[in-house]
C-alpha cells in the first residue's frame, strides 16, 4: 500500500486553480522533495494530504483511508511549516512535553540532543524565540516525531547555513535507522539534492516532473558547440533551453544518454555535462512557461 495516492487532485479556490488533475504516490521510506516555483500548489498539497483542507474534485488516500477529518490517519503524519504558531504563554519545554504526547513514536533522547545541537533555550516563552530559534523548533519536533509520514514546508527558512546542515545531517542519520517517507518543500534545491532520492515538481497546479532524482540527474545535460553539431545532437531530444553566442551553442537537452550518444558527442566536439538539480528544475518550469 502506498502512503499517499492522489488521482486527478484538484483544489480550486473561487478563480484560482491552486492544484490540476494532480496524480502520484509517496511510497514508503523514501524522502522526497516537493519543488516549485512560488504558487505553484505545494503547500495547498500539503495541506490536502494532512486534512486541513478537502480536494475540489479527484481522489486522495492516506494509509488507504481517505485523510479528512480521519484522526487515525492523521495520526501517523507530522507537518511542519515555517511559520508555526504554538500555543501562547508556552516555553520550549512545554512544546516538547505537549508533541511528547501528541505523536506516538516521540523520541524524547533524540529531541533533547536537537535541542542541544541547535541551542534551544528549554526556559525561554516560544513567542521570545528568534525567527531561526523557532525554525530549529519546528525542525526538532518534526525529527522527534518519527512520523511516518513527515512533512517540512520549508520549516528551515529562518536557519543560518549552519544549522541548516545540522539539520540535514540529523534528518539522514536519524533516516538511516528508523526509515519512514518524509517530505521536503523547498527552494533551497541544490542544498538538499543528495538528500532527496525522488522529485515531484509542480508548476502553476500542474505536476510537471515525478521522478528518481538519479534518474532526472542522468537526463538532463547541457551540450556545447559548434552550432551544426550541436542541433544535429539535440534532434529527438527535448530542448529545454538554448543559448547562442557567435558560432557556438549552448542547449539544455532532456532525454537518455547513453554511452554510444556521449561517444558520438565527443566525436562532435561537443561538451556534454550533467546539470544541477536546481538546474535541471529551473530549465524544466521555464521550458513549460515557454510552451505556452
Ligand atoms: N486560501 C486560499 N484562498 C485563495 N487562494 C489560495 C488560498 N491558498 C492558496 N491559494 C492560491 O493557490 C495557489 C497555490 O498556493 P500555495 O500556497 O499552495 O503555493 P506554494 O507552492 O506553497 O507557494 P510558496 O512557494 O510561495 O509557498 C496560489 O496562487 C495561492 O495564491
Amino acid at each position: 500500500m502506498s502512503v499517499v495516492a492522489a488521482n486527478g487532485l484538484t483544489k480550486r479556490y473561487r478563480d484560482v486553480t491552486a492544484l490540476d488533475n494532480v496524480s502520484f504516490t509517496l511510497e514508503e521510506n523514501a524522502i522526497y522533495g516537493l519543488l516549485g516555483r512560488n504558487g505553484a500548489g505545494k503547500t495547498t498539497l500539503m495541506q490536502l494530504i494532512t486534512g486541513q483542507t478537502s480536494a475540489t474534485s479527484g481522489s486522495l488516500e492516506l494509509f488507504g483511508e481517505h485523510p479528512y477529518e480521519n484522526e487515525r490517519a492523521l495520526m501517523k503524519v507530522v507537518f511542519i511549516k515555517e511559520s508555526q504558531k504554538y500555543p501562547t504563554a508556552y516555553k520550549v519545554k512545554h512544546v516538547l512535553s505537549l508533541a511528547r504526547h501528541l505523536f506516538p513514536n516521540w523520541d524524547d533522547d533524540f529531541a533533547q540532543s536537537l535541542v542541544d545541537d541547535f541551542n534551544l533555550p528549554r526556559g525561554r516563552d516560544v513567542r521570545k524565540l528568534s525567527r531561526g530559534m523557532t525554525s530549529a523548533l519546528g525542525v526538532t519536533i518534526g525529527l522527534a516525531a518519527r512520523a511516518p509520514l513527515t512533512f517540512f514546508d520549508e520549516p528551515y527558512l529562518g536557519l543560518d547555513a549552519v544549522a541548516r546542515q545540522l539539520f540535514y545531517d540529523r534528518l539522514l542519520a536519524d533516516y538511516s535507522e528508523h526509515p519512514r517517507t518524509v517530505v521536503l518543500s523547498t527552494h533551497l534545491i541544490d542544498e538538499v539534492a543528495d538528500l532527496i532520492e525522488h522529485v515531484l515538481l509542480l508548476d502553476r497546479g500542474k505536476l510537471v516532473l515525478d521522478a528518481d532524482t538519479d534518474e532526472l540527474r542522468g537526463e538532463v545535460m547541457d551540450a556545447t558547440g559548434p552550432v551544426e553539431a550541436v542541433d544535429d545532437f539535440s534532434t529527438g531530444r527535448e530542448v529545454l533551453h538554448r543559448e547562442q553566442l557567435g558560432g557556438v551553442v549552448r542547449v539544455t537537452l532532456r532525454g537518455s544518454f547513453d554511452n554510444a550518444e556521449r561517444m558520438r558527442a565527443k566525436k562532435l566536439a561537443i561538451d556534454l555535462e550533467p546539470v544541477s538539480l536546481q538546474q535541471a528544475v529551473v530549465r524544466l518550469t521555464m521550458e513549460r512557461k515557454t510552451d505556452r
